[in-house]
């Protein structure tokens, strides 16, 4: 057993409200009815996601963090929220050639928090509604 710096697992959790219609643009307008039945209503619809982001990193001796939450919170202010908070998803550039399920989401912040530099993405979950939710581990 290596007596190096230990590793920790931390949670952080997002909250945005966006908009979208599940509807891909290569399927007759029947087959996307069919596919995504009410989702697939023109007028759209709207979520209260909730994300959460499972970081890790080693213990810095000094401050006893992984990472301080502040800067996590404001790297997750100006690339989550600011992206997508009250934002219709199918009109963002994320969503301009993929459906806005929530499994896309899901990929999609993880390519965000891999920008972060001081902690390694381990996990992201988001749960679109209570009975919903979709976790992406970066695997290809
Ligand atoms: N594989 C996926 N299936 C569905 C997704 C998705 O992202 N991936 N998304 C939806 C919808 O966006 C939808 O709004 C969720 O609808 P539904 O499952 O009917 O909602 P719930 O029953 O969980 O919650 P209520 O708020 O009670 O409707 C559908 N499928
Ligand atoms: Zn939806």
């Amino acid at each position: 057993m290596s007596a190096g710096t230990p590793i920790a697992h931390f949670g952080r959790r997002y909250h945005f409200s966006a908009s979208h219609r599940l509807h891909c643009g290569e399927l007759s307008a029947e087959r996307n009815r069919e596919v995504f039945g009410k989702c697939n209503n023109p007028f759209g619809h709207g979520h209260n996601y909730v994300v959460e982001v499972l970081l890790a990193g080693p213990i810095d001796a000094a401050t006893g963090m992984v990472t301080n939450l502040a800067d996590l919170d404001a790297f997750a202010g100006q690339e989550l929220l600011a992206r997508f908070d009250h934002q219709n998803l199918n009109l963002l550039p994320e969503f301009a050639s993929q459906v806005s399920t929530t499994e896309n989401l899901a990929v999609e912040i993880w390519k965000l928090f891999q920008g972060y530099r001081h902690a390694t993405l381990k996990k992201v979950r988001v749960e679109e509604t209570g009975n919903n939710s979709f976790e992406y581990f970066g695997e290809r």
